[in-house]
């Protein structure tokens, strides 16, 4: 498999994209001038103040997830400090370090999620179309999966503060799905008990500029494949909602955290809150950083509808088989999902 970066490819200078990168005229982005900045005032998800009543709170994130599946969360207590760490430390992997250096980490020889420096997605399918994006995975929870020395050395902070963030993010997250399944009338510990332990990937993607912006995706139409995603960008944006038909820009916040619902809730929920189906658009002026911290079940686990919720919309799934066949799929829009329609 080459090593081929999108990062080198952008440093080349070309003034058009290789074929492979040009999506379908139907997935292109339509904005006017993708060159430009998004509006700060056009429509945008909701943001849930984490420091407000919890009533209030509950009937904020109950119409959130349910008309959107995505929200922006202030308040949230994680350090602001924190996520800037995050955003530093991986902007300064990407770009002060030797390509040949990050190399070093490179997984685009290994299976389809394993851990470490890439850029594809899909690395068995040849069909799709590339994303403009590279990113570097870590694999940090449970514990057994951890393993720092796999991680990159340098900034001489990177490994602790992947660890850190790793650990607030866990606490996010669980706070979240007890809300998320209070909001839903079960109980507070109902999702934690289908979910188990927590799985948690990290992932930073970079995304360089592109000279043909109107042509490329940073990261295709997908919705996530876990319970939830908790997400950070940088000031320069690029990601987008689909909501009521149209795609909807996240505005960049820095001191927010973006939550994504992923399948496994919409499912646990019986359809009663949505999966949020999102993409990355890219820009011609200036290379994107985000951070997506994922929180799966483990692959064993069994998810199913909530029994609260009757009749059933969605056949039970094992998490494992529902991976396998997303990245035999691929991640096209919510498809996966609605394969398990009842
Ligand atoms: O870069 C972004 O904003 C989106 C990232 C994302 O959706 C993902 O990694 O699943
Ligand atoms: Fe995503």
């Amino acid at each position: 498999m080459e090593a081929l970066r999108v990062q080198s490819l952008a440093e080349k200078g070309e003034m058009s994209v290789p074929s492979q990168y040009i999506q379908p005229p139907e997935s292109r982005s339509q904005r006017e001038n993708p060159n430009s900045n998004p509006n700060p005032n056009v429509n945008s998800i909701p943001v849930i103040d984490f420091s407000n009543p919890r009533t209030n709170l509950l009937e904020e994130l109950r119409k959130a997830c349910k008309e959107w599946g995505a929200f922006h969360v202030i308040n949230h207590r994680v350090p602001v400090g924190l996520l800037d760490d995050m955003r530093r430390v991986g902007r300064t992997f990407f770009e002060e370090r030797p390509m040949e250096e990050k190399l070093r980490y490179s997984c685009d020889s290994g299976s389809a999620a394993s851990e470490g420096y890439g850029s594809r997605m899909l690395v068995a399918s040849n069909d799709t179309v590339l994303d403009w994006r590279d990113y570097f995975d870590h694999h940090t929870l449970p514990l057994s999966r951890r393993n720092p020395s796999r991680w990159p050395d340098s900034p001489a902070d990177y490994r602790k503060v992947v660890t850190a963030y790793s650990d607030h993010m866990k606490a996010l997250a669980q706070e979240l799905l007890g809300l998320v399944s209070e909001s839903l009338g079960l109980t507070c510990q109902s999702m934690e008990n289908v979910v188990g332990d927590f799985y948690q990937n990290i992932t930073i993607s970079y995304y360089p500029p592109c000279p043909q912006p109107e042509l490329t995706l940073g990261l295709q139409s997908h919705s996530d494949m876990g319970i939830i995603t908790l997400l950070i960008q940088d000031d320069v944006g690029g990601l987008e909602v689909f909501n009521n038909g149209e795609w909807v820009t996240v505005n960049p916040m820095s001191d927010a955290i973006c939550v994504i619902l992923a399948d496994q809730t919409e499912i646990i929920s019986n359809g009663g809150y949505r999966s949020a189906q999102h993409r990355a658009v890219t820009n011609a002026r200036k290379a994107r950083l985000s951070v997506a911290t994922f929180h799966d079940p483990a692959k064993t686990r069994q998810i199913s509808p909530s029994p609260a919720f009757h009749p059933p919309k969605y056949r039970p799934v094992i998490y494992g088989d529902y991976v396998s066949s997303w990245y035999t799929k691929g991640p096209e829009g919510k498809r996966n999902l609605d394969a398990l329609l009842c």
